[in-house]
């Protein structure tokens, strides 16, 4: 059984997995980054190897070591590193998931798989049961991206009577908008103590309204700070402030979905905010466009996200 361990609250960041120009991954600026998180963006929590990081575009092996790199730095730093561990193949999403045991991770995520698709609860049920089988001592998180990997078997069923079939169950990252099957996640298993992470992080006040315990999202990297205060708002009951944030946080989300925005983009975006360089994406992804990164630069300063000493007062658009 899984240790019924802290609850995962709060912001968790999607991590990025840094590379090279020549695309090898690059160890060397995760200790950096783990600080960046913790201190400039008060982010203590971290979901390694998903979307963002890229997870399903690297070996077995590489992400293995991504992952012990994560631990490693995040050692005494952060509260939680959670590791996804889903893949096509069964045998390696089992071996990933015993080696996040191993390393001491807090967690471990899986998405459905994509390409063989399990078409109805059970066969998803059992291939997630299989994964969190073999690591019995970790809770066990269940990864929901519909559009991404094509499986749309609603959250909300595969919830109902879960913990039966996954002992080690803690909870859901929901990403996706619909927040009713979100909302009965959340209803039906008021008694558990499961962690409702939601992941449309333009989104997110309206999944807090739903009951979300915590969020894991890209954004997280570079806007934590902003959308911890966004929680903060919301804790104390001051709506209208959180809603303020939520859309200051919309004005730039959407500014750059307008533009093409995914993993390429937010590793653009991160290197500009952070000033770590965390590289190009990997084939099939292309890198950020020149146009893209000048756009994002120029918005990101215009709603104070990055200083800006070359910006006149008239061009700022700062929400408060
Ligand atoms: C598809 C995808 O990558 N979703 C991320 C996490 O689930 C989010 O953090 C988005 O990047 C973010 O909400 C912006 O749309
Ligand atoms: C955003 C997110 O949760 C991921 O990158 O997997």
């Amino acid at each position: 059984m899984a240790s019924p361990k802290k609850k995962l609250q709060g912001l968790v960041a999607a991590t990025i997995t840094p590379m090279t120009e020549h695309g090898e991954i690059n160890f060397s600026v995760i200790g950096q980054y783990v600080d960046y998180l913790v201190e400039e963006q008060g982010v203590k929590n971290i979901f390694v190897n998903g979307t963002t990081g890229e997870g399903l575009s690297l070996s077995v092996s590489e992400r293995r070591q991504v992952a012990e790199a994560w631990v490693a730095k995040g050692r005494n730093k952060l509260d939680q590193v959670v590791i996804h561990v889903g893949a096509l193949s069964l045998k390696d999403s089992q071996e990933l998931a015993q080696h996040a045991a191993e390393i001491g991770a807090d967690g471990i995520a899986v998405i459905a798989p994509f390409f063989l698709k399990p078409w109805n609860k059970d066969a998803l049920i059992n291939f997630l049961k299989e994964v969190a089988a073999a690591a019995p001592t970790l809770p066990f998180y269940y990864y929901h991206i519909p559009a991404l990997t094509g499986v749309k078997i609603r959250a909300e069923e595969l919830l109902d009577g879960i913990q039966d079939k996954i002992p080690t169950f803690q909870g859901l990252k929901f990403s996706d908008t619909d927040l009713l099957d979100f909302g009965q996640c959340v209803d039906q298993n008021r008694q558990q103590q499961f962690a409702f992470l939601f992941g449309v992080d333009e989104q997110l006040l309206s999944a807090l309204v739903m009951g979300a315990t915590g969020a894991v999202g890209s954004t997280y990297n570079y806007m934590g700070k902003k959308t911890n205060q966004m929680l903060e708002a919301f804790e104390r009951k001051d709506f209208s402030s959180a809603l303020n944030h939520q859309f200051c946080i919309q004005r730039f989300i959407n500014f750059v979905l307008k533009l093409g925005f995914g993993v390429s983009q937010t590793k653009a975006i991160m290197t500009l905010v952070s000033g770590i360089p965390v590289g190009p994406p990997r084939p099939p992804l292309q890198k950020a466009s020149r146009e893209f990164i000048d756009d994002a630069k120029a918005k990101l300063k215009s709603l104070d996200f990055l200083s800006s000493t070359d910006l006149k007062d008239g061009n700022l658009e700062p929400c408060s």
